[in-house]
């Protein structure tokens, strides 16, 4: 096929399927796959589809799925439907299916998509066709082994990193949703060769709870695990220092030979559920700074609840990821109308709440986290 290259000479690969904008979670919940179709419609509306190799994915099968899942969940995933899902009620709270996890048409239908797009965009990076593979459907970190969480089913990290692992010796996570990617941290725990870091709001009672940072993993996994608990109301300059801080003396040290970046834009500010108060550019300056290393990376989406500013993020790191500058004007396009009534690419999203990350916090933060970097043998 024709190289696509950009300034960079990066190869950047881009898998997007038509009909996961599609799928429903229900009236009055927060997660909406529209968010997909809205980005997608950015990205071709800004022309960077013409930077990067676009591929329709294949969907997971069951059997890569069952990979990391226990077959028992599985077989209920593909059988639960909301017509039938009153006779499945006693296994509903084992498997945690209900409010946060509904029963939607076709739910694993698009579990298959997201995770089998995950999986492609993984082996274009084993393969060697691709520097950077981007699935912004993918990201869904929350989901366990035998059980689906925050809105995540089927963990297509997970499967995505075992996939690297068949090639790669050691594999960097970095997770910058509001949320702990738990899930991650929870399969990876007790392995040196998968290091998962986590930037998350942290008081004990934030979903999903975890992300303290004292878990540093366990056993040959012990300092592979690292997580950064903030407050409320973090602003550009205060993450930035710290993402960049931090993720250089991982990389230094760690040396990971490929790198899988988790992008939640429920980090930035005005989010429906999140107190940050990141702009879209500083969100895309942490992807800028993971790309400028130059290793094979693995670009995935995750949580994002202000749809319109999901999609400005997640097309704006696609400008970030193939190296072309995008006006700040919103091109015309069949969903403008959610952009009104600027039509900018960066609106003005903080401020909304206090940051309660004082200067001492976020230094002593740093301290510690570096602190345990040194039982890294880097
Ligand atoms: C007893 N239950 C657990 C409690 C809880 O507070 N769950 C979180 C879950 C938040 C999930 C965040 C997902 C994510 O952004 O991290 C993500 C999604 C995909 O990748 N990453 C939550 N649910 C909601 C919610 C659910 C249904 C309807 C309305 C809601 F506000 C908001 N926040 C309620
Ligand atoms: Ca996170
Ligand atoms: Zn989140």
């Amino acid at each position: 096929s024709k190289r696509v290259a950009n300034h960079s000479n990066d190869i950047v690969a881009y898998f997007h399927d038509e009909e996961v904008g599609n799928y429903h979670y229900g009236e009055r919940h927060p997660m909406k796959p529209h968010r997909l179709t809205l980005t997608n419609h950015l990205v071709i509306a800004y022309d960077l589809h013409k930077k990067m190799e676009v591929f329709q994915p294949r969907r997971a099968t069951d059997e890569e799925i069952m990979d990391f899942h226990a077959p028992d969940y599985i077989d209920f995933l593909k059988r639960v439907t909301p017509e039938n899902m009153n006779n499945f009620s006693k296994v509903f709270s084992r498997y945690n299916v209900g409010d946060d996890c509904p029963v939607f048409d076709g739910m694993f239908d698009f579990c298959k998509i997201y995770s089998g797009a995950t999986m492609d965009a993984a082996r274009k990076l084993t393969n060697g066709s691709a520097d950077i593979s981007i699935n912004w459907s993918g990201g869904l970190h929350h989901a366990k082994r035998v059980e689906a969480s925050g809105f995540c089913y089927v963990n297509d990290i997970v499967l995505g990193i075992f996939e690297l692992l068949r090639h790669y010796p050691r594999v960097l996570y970095v997770d910058i949703d509001i949320h702990h990617g738990d899930g991650v941290q929870e399969a990876f725990y007790a392995t040196d060769r998968v290091m998962t870091v986590s930037f998350h709001k942290y008081n004990g009672d934030f979903f999903p709870g975890t992300g303290d940072i004292d878990e540093i993993g366990s056993g040959i996994g012990k300092h592979y695990s690292l997580n950064v608990p903030l407050k409320d109301g973090i602003d550009d300059d205060s993450y930035i220092y710290l993402f960049k801080s931090v993720m250089e003396a991982v990389i230094n040290s760690f040396r990971p030979s490929a790198i899988v970046l988790q992008c939640g834009a429920d980090s930035l500010g005005c989010d429906r559920l999140g107190c940050f108060n990141l702009s879209i550019k500083a969100h895309g300056e942490c992807v800028r700074f993971i790309k400028d290393f130059k290793l094979p990376l693995l670009v995935l989406g995750g949580g994002g609840y202000t749809i319109r500013n999901v999609a400005r993020c997640w097309a704006y790191e696609t400008s970030i990821l193939v190296d072309h500058e995008v006006s700040n004007d919103l091109p015309y396009h069949e969903y403008i109308d959610y952009f009104q009534p600027d039509y900018k690419l960066h609106p003005h999203l903080s401020g909304k709440v206090e940051n309660m990350n004082t200067k001492q916090y976020i230094r002593n933060l740093r301290i510690k986290v570096l602190e345990h970097l040194r039982f890294l043998n880097g």
